[in-house]
């Protein structure tokens, strides 16, 4: 079911520090903040030569990243983000297998204009994952 990797996430408390880290620091090709109002994050993409990095910060009250950086406040890994062909498919399969999907199994258009859901991290060995359809 899954492809490549398209993305790993990480929640950061500071989005500027943080992409001048990896702009300044790591020498790394990174992009313009992204606000993503639907997902309460505002993002910024960091091109790799094989996957991307994502780096993610709370946007508005209800944003589902507060809880992970109250737990974490000098933030963490988040989530990874699999490719799928169909995501539909993949969905239903995995309610069928007994996975949780998040938001009712229903996919959310990602920051990549693309079709994406959730799985809950308690079923995947503590790791939030994401699926993005391509
Ligand atoms: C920009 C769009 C998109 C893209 O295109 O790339 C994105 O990436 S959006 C990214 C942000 N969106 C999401 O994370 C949506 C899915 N997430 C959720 O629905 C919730 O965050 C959650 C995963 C259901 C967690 O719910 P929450 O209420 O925040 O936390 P709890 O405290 O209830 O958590 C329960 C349990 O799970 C542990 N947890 C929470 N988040 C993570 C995580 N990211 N990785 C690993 N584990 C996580 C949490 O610690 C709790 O465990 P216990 O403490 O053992 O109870
Ligand atoms: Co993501």
């Amino acid at each position: 079911m899954i492809g490549r990797l398209n993305h790993v996430a990480i929640a950061v408390p500071d989005l500027e520090a943080a992409a001048a880290q990896y702009r300044d620091m790591l020498g790394a090709n990174v992009g313009a903040p992204q606000e993503e109002p639907d997902h309460g994050v505002t993002v910024v993409f960091i091109e790799l030569p094989n996957t991307k990095i994502e780096l993610l910060y709370p946007l508005g009250e209800d944003s589902p990243i507060n809880g992970f950086l109250e737990k974490n406040p000098s933030g963490g890994i988040h989530h990874v983000c699999y490719e799928v062909d169909d995501i539909h498919a993949a969905s239903k399969q995995l309610i069928e297998k007994g996975a949780r999907v998040l938001g009712g199994g229903a996919p959310k258009i990602g920051a990549h204009g693309k079709p994406v859901l959730f799985l809950h991290p308690k079923d995947f060995n503590g790791t939030l994952i994401e699926l993005e359809q391509v």
